[in-house]
């Protein structure tokens, strides 16, 4: 009866099987601990309605190349944290059509569409594909694809809208975390933000990608769980707001930390109230009486780990009084208490007043470890408010965001685009792999959204110091750079913008993850892409970080890929008339 149901309901919860096309169907039992809803239908119904064009014009054996790639960086920065690419391969492993989901097709495609189309879906997996990557944690930036997929049109344009959702906000939000770490500098970042997020699957998200942006913990203990996050919490409003009174305590005793005999808590508290009061220059009867119940009841649960919540009714006069007089009496036991939160008001000013009083009580008991208590802010933060709070000077320890930080408000979408780079068929590669190398061009009026075409080798080039000074692209044949000589690098559109670079090291930014049906690369722990974003973050030059009008980071394309991109964009582009 744990779930809360009758015996009789929960046998028929077991009995009934699940309703057709659920996403709890058969094969979407996922092996590899894939979300249950990353599934192949997972997708917009045009990729299915082009996949079946592409299948009647016979097209299903042309190999298209698509890269993944973004065309501004978010939140007014100069830098993205790529994140999502394990989920990716975790799909590409999963990908299949069942047949109840080939039975859903034919209920919203046309009577008009061919029988062997649903056996062709039927028969589709990814073993086909190949997929290169950027590693996930690398700070990536415009235009570079991140992701390059190569495999059969139909299957790979099937991939594209699930492979843009899986990259878009996981590295939205893990950017948008590495930037609250950088205006945070090395205080603690705790996410909050299950109860304010896009959904479920929204939560659980921020809190795997805030973490590899540089969060230390997250509140949501479902993360915790599956992606081995450190959980961490305080307590809200509705615990103290609960207690009226000391009668409200049934239990008085508490354990000293010796393993003593127990001793009345209750009693202690009360005897040391005067004096912090006194000392902190407040009347005791300023202070709420319920407020301290609440934290004595606390204090009881957790001696090792009393943390309080003081802006209940005001902070200075009560909250703070009342968390020493816990904090002392657990003291006296043999426990040190850990801090308090601050919820509401002027951050900056309260933390200092707070630490302040803290100063006061630890001279006064002598008990100088008590100056240094935890103070922890929350209450709709966001990035600027970290600058502010910087600019101020501030005593908090430890931040917990939620809203700001999971919905992203400062920019709620990452604009990816996923575009056809190449696509010969199988047949029009032997020929034009062999001949002449063709590739494909999307043109725009917007300069920023012509597409750079064919495959490409991308490159990032360091200075002798060990900073990452530009991304290079060239095209496949080219000779990669090397710290042997200097190499040009040109602005993929504007003639004039161009520089020699002689590298200290270069780096080969994607790797083949994907092929022949096969993860190809080890595929590190979620601590570990956390330590890599780090270690990337750390070879970007500051200026390109800085908050206020950061300078834009350089990425290029080969001589070579600029004269194969012009030439194709002069071939494709009309010649218009004038009369
Ligand atoms: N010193 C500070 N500098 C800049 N912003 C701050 C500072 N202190 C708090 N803030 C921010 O200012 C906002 C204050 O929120 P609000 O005006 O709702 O006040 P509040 O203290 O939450 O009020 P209430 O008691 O009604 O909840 C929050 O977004 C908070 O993060
Ligand atoms: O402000 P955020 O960055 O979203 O952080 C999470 C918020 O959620 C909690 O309380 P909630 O706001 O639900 O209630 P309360 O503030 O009224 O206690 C917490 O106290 C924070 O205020
Ligand atoms: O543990 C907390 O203090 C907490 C958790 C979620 C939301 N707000 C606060
Ligand atoms: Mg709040």
């Amino acid at each position: 009866m744990l779930s809360g149901l009758s015996k009789k309901e929960e046998e028929m919860e077991m009995a009934t099987p699940p309703p057709q096309g659920s996403f709890n169907d058969s094969h979407i039992s996922h092996k590899n601990n894939q979300n249950g809803i990353v599934q192949s239908l997972l997708t917009d119904l045009y990729q299915v309605t082009m996949a079946y064009a592409y299948w009647k014009s016979e097209k299903r054996h042309e190999i298209a190349v698509f890269d993944l790639f973004f065309r501004k960086n978010p939140f007014k920065g100069e830098f993205t944290l790529f994140a999502g690419l394990e989920e990716c391969l975790k799909y590409l492993q999963n990908f299949r059509f069942s047949e109840s989901d080939i039975n859903y097709l034919r209920t919203i495609l046309p009577p008009s569409v061919e029988e062997e189309f649903y056996d062709y879906l039927g028969s589709l997996d990814a073993s086909e594909v190949s997929l290169y990557a950027v590693p996930e944690g690398t700070v990536v930036f415009p235009r570079v694809p991140l992701i390059t997929v190569e495999g059969p049109l139909p299957v790979v344009q099937l991939m594209e809208t699930t492979l843009l959702n899986l990259i878009n906000y996981a590295s939205l939000v893990a950017t948008n975390a590495a930037r609250f770490r950088m205006a945070a500098g090395n205080k603690q970042l705790l996410e909050f933000g299950l109860r304010r997020a896009q959904g479920p699957d929204g939560a659980l998200s921020a809190s795997r990608y805030c973490y590899i942006g540089g969060f230390d913990g997250t509140s949501n203990v479902l993360a915790g769980k599956m992606f081995d996050i450190p959980v961490r919490g305080t307590h809200a409003h509705a615990f103290v707001t609960s207690y009226v009174g000391l009668q409200d305590l049934k239990n008085r005793l508490l354990t000293p930390l010796d393993g003593d005999s127990p001793t009345d808590f209750v009693s202690a508290c009360l005897e040391l109230r005067e004096e912090v009061c006194k000392t902190l220059d407040v009347l005791h009867e300023e202070t709420k009486e319920s407020e301290l119940t609440a934290f004595i009841a606390y204090a009881t649960a957790f001696p090792k780990g009393f943390l309080a919540l003081v802006d209940t009714y005001d902070v200075l006069r009560s909250g703070v009084p009342n968390f020493c007089t816990v904090a002392l009496a657990l003291h006296r036991l043999g426990y040190r208490a850990i801090g308090i939160r601050l919820d509401s008001g002027d951050l900056a000013y309260l933390s200092k007043a707070v630490r302040q009083h803290f100063r006061k009580i630890a001279d006064r008991f002598e008990v100088p470890s008590m100056a240094n208590f935890t103070i922890v802010a929350s209450n709709d933060i966001n990035e600027d408010t970290l600058h502010s709070l910087n600019q101020q000077g501030h005593e908090i320890d430890s931040f917990g965001i939620g809203t700001h930080l999971v919905t992203c408000q400062r920019q709620p979408a990452l604009g990816c685009v996923f575009k056809d780079s190449e696509s010969p068929t199988l047949y029009w590669v032997f020929q034009l792999v062999e001949v002449n190398k063709q590739a494909r061009i999307k043109l725009s009026q917007d300069m920023d959204k012509v597409t750079l075409p064919g495959k490409k080798n991308i490159y990032r080039l360091y200075s002798h110091e060990g900073h990452a000074l530009i991304d290079l692209m060239q095209r496949p044949h080219e000779q990669p750079p090397d710290n042997e000589r200097r190499v040009l690098c040109r602005h993929p559109f504007e003639e004039s913008k161009r520089a020699y670079v002689s590298p200290g090291t270069v780096q080969l930014l994607q790797k083949l993850y994907w092929t022949k049906g096969e993860i190809q690369e080890y595929l590190p722990s979620l601590k570990e892409i956390r330590e890599r974003a780090i270690q990337s973050l750390a070879t970007l030059r500051e200026d390109h970080k800085r908050a206020l009008n950061p300078t834009p980071y350089k990425v290029a394309v080969s001589a070579d890929l600029y004269q194969f991109l012009h030439d194709m964009w002069l071939d494709n582009a009309p010649i218009g008339e004038l009369s």
